[in-house]
């Protein structure tokens, strides 16, 4: 396996738009790295551009030393030795699962006897051994998914590409398929690119999440670095689902637009200044309910959702026209009541760096192995 690097990596579509704008990015040998982003963010544009499908407007994207793309021209996708899987298998209906499997080897004019050793071993690995002779039309969502895995694996390629990939299966199968798919990478120390539009995905799998936002890279670092330091309030909301409130630290703590003290100095993380302006991210964890007259309560408001969850339940109340969002163990108010809202902790991001991302304290580009 192999270490990727994109360096100033943009892209522009035919029309104008913008798919990527200078993404440096250093993904290890054997990590595996997952990219998240809200729709249209560049996900699968930096996916088929590693691929080699999209041709970079300015880049270099190096597979070891091997420059794939840069002054000189691309390396095709062909060549670029890389394995990718999609959300829809695209499985051939006519050709038995073997011959799935080994379309690579054909390709590269493999042996027929290497080629047959090969796609067993690879089946085996994907816990569909024996299989070879099966049409793929009497196989379940889930083995069809595992032929397109053994076909981008078979070849051995230098890295895996997965855009979606578990992402039309069910629940229960795709919990098992991400199981399966992380105890697998891990043995064999595949270095993984995994695109996917599910965030808890990507922080149970991944070595380290990238998270994109308007074709840029926002923030990149381990799904812990990631939680304690979300770096900015665009990360702390897309990744963790936190309320954003506008305001100005003071001496007292977060002080909103309405005047009231959200949260306390000693509560809130992210500035030293002794008053600034900017914005608080509040993680639903560090939410907690009160009586509405509760004299520690910051505020109180209407709960307009409360959704059962196993471990928390996820609650919406409607504070000062803000929906704060609040993780709840326990008893689960219901829907019209008024409740009191306290913040336990909160980290500030100052106005200068902008609520979308603006240019967040780099965290280590740490390779991280686990
Ligand atoms: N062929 C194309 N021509 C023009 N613009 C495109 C094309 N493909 C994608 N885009 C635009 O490029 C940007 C990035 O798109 P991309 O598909 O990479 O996002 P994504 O994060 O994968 O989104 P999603 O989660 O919805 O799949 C978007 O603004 C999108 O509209």
């Amino acid at each position: 396996m192999s270490a990727i690097t994109l360096t100033s990596v943009g892209l522009r579509y035919p029309d104008g738009t913008v798919g990527l704008a200078g993404v440096d990015l250093h993904i290890g040998d054997g990590e595996f790295v997952a990219l998240v982003g809200p729709s249209g963010s560049g996900k699968t544009t930096l996916l088929r551009t590693i691929a080699g499908f999209l041709t970079p407007t300015t880049a270099t994207i190096c597979i070891d030393d091997d420059i794939v793309a840069g002054d000189r021209g691309t390396v095709p996708p062909e060549k670029r030795r890389l394995g990718m899987v999609f959300q829809q298998h695209a499985i051939w209906p006519h050709r038995s699962v073997g011959r799935n499997v080994g379309y690579p080897l054909e390709v590269t004019r493999t042996p027929r006897r290497e080629r047959a050793t090969r796609v067993a071993a690879t089946l085996d690995l994907v816990g569909l051994g024996g299989y070879e002779n099966r049409d793929p039309a009497t196989l379940s969502g889930g083995q069809r998914q595992r032929v397109a895995l053994a076909r981008a694996l078979v070849a051995q390629p230098r890295a895996l590409l997965l855009d979606e990939a578990l992402s039309a299966l069910d629940e229960p199968l795709r919990d098992r398929l991400r199981l399966e798919l992380r105890a697998l990478t891990r043995a064999h120390g595949l270095t993984v690119v995994h695109v996917t539009h599910d965030r808890a995905e990507a922080l149970a799998l991944a070595d380290r999440v990238v998270v994109l936002g308007d074709g840029e890279l926002r923030r990149v670092g381990t799904p812990e670095e990631l939680l304690t330091t979300p770096g900015t309030p665009f990360v702390a909301e897309f990744l963790w689902s936190a309320t954003l409130l506008e305001g100005r630290l003071d001496a007292t703590g977060f002080v909103d637009t309405d005047g009231s003290v959200v949260a306390a100095r000693g509560a809130i993380t992210g500035s030293d200044a002794a008053e600034e302006a900017g914005t608080l991210a509040v993680l639903p964890a560090d939410v907690e309910l009160r009586a509405p007259d509760a004299p520690d309560a910051w505020t109180s408001g209407i709960v307009t959702s409360s959704l059962f969850g196993r471990d928390a339940s996820d609650v919406v109340i409607a504070c000062n026209g803000i929906g704060v969002r609040c993780a709840v163990r326990g008893p689960r108010p219901r829907v019209g009541d008024r409740v009191g809202v306290t913040v336990r902790r909160a980290s500030f991001h100052p106005q200068h760096r902008g609520v979308l991302g603006g240019s967040p304290a780099a965290l280590p580009d740490t390779v991280a192995t686990g």
